[in-house]
């Protein structure tokens, strides 16, 4: 067997390591001298991180040397980064939750807007990472139902950090697993189930308002989460009904500041409608790292996210439970028939029984194999609130018995599925 082969890179100060890893490859990363960091979160020297299947920036402030082994299928340093402005961003920021907690204010709650591949998640965890290097405790809230950074996708989330986000799996590493993985971070989600907003206004509208009801009551109760406030990531939105949604979300989470990346238009437009009524709008550039990822690049991630939810990652390996279930045990629910036709001509906020949150049954049958369904934290099924209610996890079809009218699913956790309620959406699953 032939070892993998290292290589050593110098960065001088504020340079940035880019490189891009392929599924099927691991690379491990090692600072070796210097200081550097990943998306905001600090490396340990010599310490070994392994990535598969992502893209990555390893950002110096002062110059390192790192080594790397195994085979990037891009790797290259830049020396022109926005880095320096994300982090004058911050330390405007942190100003604010410096007065906010002077005078019991609530701190910064900030959007982040701007077409897809700008860097909106890597900003994201960027300001979230500083924000907690300084020991603040902010809401990560999660729009993009597209990704699920932090959990499936697929998801509405918010999740209170108090620890620093993991450089190999990003915010996924503990959120992706089981409750019983010891896990200490925690995301209230709510279930969706369509990759844009645009499938199902009307649906996403509606659990956008229940999450920002539950992240506002978390804010009063708790002291160090409402000083450091909230950052919200989100989908694309540049479009008609993406204005909707910012607008919405601005009222829903009281927004206080918008970043607009890599979009001039969109600035233009948010500073016109918005900054009138006190939210500060930011521009910042889109970083020349920033990958564009096609499907397939994004159906991989969606993969790995599923598979590390039920088998856990290298470091810390998770062995679901396989369990057999009766159909007539469960209810497996959709929502709004018909409506996964995009449905941007409807207002948001509009009386709620059109179809689009109408929930109906769907009878198990050998469509729903490899299926991921949401198990849903409801005990009975009252509409609209089934709708709105918060999901207890996610199990996985592994296997239908037609004729003996049972199923078999992968669960994190051992022992009977809790709760009988289980939300159908897009997501399929091919096991490999
Ligand atoms: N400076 C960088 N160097 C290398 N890769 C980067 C850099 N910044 C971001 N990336 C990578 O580029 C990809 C896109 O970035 P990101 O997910 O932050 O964009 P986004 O705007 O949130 O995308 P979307 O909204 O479409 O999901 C990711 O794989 C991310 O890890």
């Amino acid at each position: 067997m032939t070892l993998p082969e290292s290589k050593e890179w110098l960065l001088d100060e504020e340079n940035e390591l880019r490189i891009e890893i392929d599924f099927d490859t691991k690379v491990k990363l090692r600072l070796v001298t210097g200081t550097a960091e990943v998306f905001g979160t600090e490396l340990g020297q010599n310490v070994d991180y392994e990535f598969s299947g992502r893209k990555i920036a390893v950002f110096t402030w002062h110059g390192c040397k790192i080594l790397i082994t195994g085979t990037c299928s891009v790797e290259y340093i830049a020396n022109e980064t926005p880095m320096l402005s994300y982090l004058n961003t911050h330390i405007a920021l942190e100003q604010r939750r410096v007065l906010a907690t002077q005078n019991n204010k609530a701190g910064p709650r900030i959007m982040i807007v701007g077409p897809n591949d700008v860097g909106k998640t890597s900003l994201s965890k960027m300001l979230l990472s500083y924000a907690l290097r300084q020991s603040r405790q902010p809401i990560y809230v999660d729009l993009d139902c597209s990704e699920g950074s932090i959990t499936m996708p697929g998801c509405l989330t918010a999740t209170p950090l108090t620890e620093m986000i993991d450089v190999e799996e990003g915010f996924g590493s503990s959120a992706t697993s089981a409750p019983t993985a010891g896990s200490a971070v925690m995301p209230l989600a709510y279930y969706y189930g369509f990759p844009s907003p645009k499938d199902n206004s009307k649906l996403y509208s509606l659990l956008l308002a229940r999450l920002a009801q539950s992240v506002n009551r978390r804010l009063e109760e708790d002291e160090a989460a409402r000083t450091s406030g909230i950052v919200i990531d989100t989908n694309g939105l540049i479009d008609a009904t993406g204005y909707e949604i910012i607008a919405q979300c601005i009222k829903a989470f009281s927004v206080d500041v918008i970043i607009v990346l890599g979009h001039e238009r969109l600035y233009a437009d948010m500073t016109r409608l918005h900054q009138k009524s006190g939210v500060a709008v930011i521009k910042l550039a889109k970083s020349g790292g920033v990958v564009e990822r096609d499907t397939a690049f994004r159906r991989q991630t969606q993969n790995q996210k599923i598979r590390e939810y039920f088998y856990g990652t290298s470091k810390s390996e998770l062995a679901p439970y396989s369990t057999m279930i009766n159909f007539h045990d469960i209810e497996i629910l959709r929502v709004g028939e018909g409506s996964l036709a995009p449905s941007s001509a409807l207002p948001i906020g509009e009386d709620r029984k059109v179809s689009e949150t109408h929930v109906v049954n769907v009878e198990p049958s050998e469509n729903l194999l490899h299926s991921v369904l949401a198990v849903s934290n409801a005990d009975k099924r009252v509409e609209p609130d089934i709708l709105e209610t918060n999901l207890a996890g996610f199990i996985y079809v592994s296997e239908i018995h037609d004729a003996r009218k049972k199923l078999t699913v992968l669960s994190p956790c051992p022992g009977r599925i809790p709760k009988k309620f289980w939300w159908l959406g897009s997501l399929k699953w091919a096991e490999d």
